[in-house]
């Protein structure tokens, strides 16, 4: 393997914990280095020595027992390890006999949390600004994906986008770390060396994007549009019932695995300003360059606040325009001249449209008509827009491919 898994579609955990020093290359895989201590080891030893034992451990040998148990267990009942509130240490084997902490620049003292460790696999892709690897928790032999983040030197000036992601993830944690629904992806952690980097911990979703396989097979079949898009809902009202905002909600933000179960990502965190300065003056929208196609058009303009989930809706509509067409929204426009044309939807009521060689039924155009309401407080909640007829599936459809 090159440093980076294959593009497309990313394997599967079988697939990750069959072949794990292709993914984990830099590490000693089968040298003892997790120290165990049974405390009985065995009642029914007969040598009189039945005081606590302590023994060694190689990785892989606890992701073999991990990956056993995870046969066992279905994956609906699946229950990762959590790491809030842990000091979560990435570590390495070094052929010392123990984990060796990675170094970092200017390392801590212990500040009293008790440790979690991890080892880092191959890249699985880079952001605008993180790059997110997979990576094996080093005691229970969990595979994971860790979101690194590098936070620029600032000289106390700390408005970039990765101080803002930091920081709303501080504020967020306490809400983000309960939060648990079939279709986001499992937040596990958070670590944070201030000025120097964040690390997001997640659960590992195999196979792709919404947006990495429209780019792979064009439009959808529109079996597979409903569906998604009604899984993409169930996560938005869940995600709304807890109060919890979703500003980037695009087809790369979309992943899907094997099985066609769509889990939401980067939810809840964001790299929007607190404050209304920005991109275009007086707009509130800072949001990631590329998002500015998925963006409700409200969101340009009202100064400060961004109100309430409304926004979510358009983007909703966008991601459907996604699977329908094969392209993201406002597709035939380059960057800059969508700021003017989000601009001017404000004033004459424009919304992205579909080309002229895609023709959806009435109940989808329906449904698209609701997602693009001019004024946010006609499109309907996730809640009512989720139980729309658009949305309706032949009750025996089961996931078989996209197209
Ligand atoms: N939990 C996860 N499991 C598996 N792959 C993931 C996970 N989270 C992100 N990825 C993948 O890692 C890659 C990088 O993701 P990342 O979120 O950093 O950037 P992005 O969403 O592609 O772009 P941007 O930074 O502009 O939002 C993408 O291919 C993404 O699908």
């Amino acid at each position: 393997m090159s440093g980076q898994l294959p593009p497309h579609p990313r394997p599967t955990q079988g697939t990750i914990y069959e072949d794990l020093g292709a993914f984990f290359p830099r590490i000693d895989l089968e040298e003892p280095v997790v120290q165990y201590t049974v405390e009985n080891p065995s009642m029914s030893s007969n040598n009189g020595d039945n005081g606590p034992r302590t023994f060694w451990k190689s990785l892989g040998l606890i992701a073999r027992e991990r990956r056993r148990q995870q046969e066992i267990s279905s994956p609906v009942d699946y229950r990762y390890t959590q790491l809030w509130g842990y000091r979560i240490e990435e570590v390495t084997t070094a052929g010392t006999g123990s984990l060796v902490p990675v170094a970092t620049p200017n390392p801590e003292p212990h500040d009293g949390r008790n440790s979690a460790k991890w080892v880092k696999g191959e890249l699985i892709g880079r952001g605008t600004y993180g790059r997110t690897y997979i990576a094996l928790n080093a005691t229970r032999g969990e595979l994971i994906a860790v979101k690194q983040i590098e936070l620029p030197q600032t000289n106390g000036q700390d408005n970039s986008p990765q101080h803002q992601l930091a920081r709303s993830f501080n504020r967020e944690s306490e809400t983000l770390k309960d939060l648990e629904h079939t279709n986001i992806v499992k937040y596990l952690g958070f670590e944070m060396k201030p000025s120097v980097y964040i690390d997001i911990f997640m659960e590992y979703v195999p196979g792709g994007s919404v947006g990495s396989y429209t780019q792979r097979y064009g439009r959808f079949h529109d079996c597979v549009t409903k569906s998604f898009t009604a899984q993409i809902l169930s996560a938005l009202e869940y995600l709304h019932s807890k109060g919890i905002r979703n500003r980037d909600l695009r087809g790369d933000n979309i992943l899907v695995d094997g099985f066609g179960t769509c889990k939401i990502s980067d939810y809840g965190i964001s790299y929007w300003t607190d404050t209304n300065s920005n991109l275009q003056g007086n707009s509130a929208f800072v949001g990631l360059p590329g998002s500015l196609f998925w963006t409700a058009p409200e969101t340009f303009v009202s100064p400060g606040e961004i109100p309430g989930f409304k926004p979510e809706i358009w983007s909703v509509g966008c991601v459907a325009i996604e699977m329908w067409t094969g392209s993201r929204p406002w597709a035939e426009e380059e960057m800059v001249a969508v700021m003017f044309k989000v601009r001017k939807l404000l004033n004459n009521g424009l919304a992205p449209s579909l080309p002229e060689d895609v023709h959806i039924s009435e109940e989808a155009e329906d449904f698209r008509q609701k997602c693009f309401k001019r004024n946010p407080q006609e499109r309907p909640s996730a809640e009512v827009l989720r139980r729309h007829p658009y949305l309706t599936l032949p009750p025996d459809w089961r996931f078989n491919g996209f197209v």
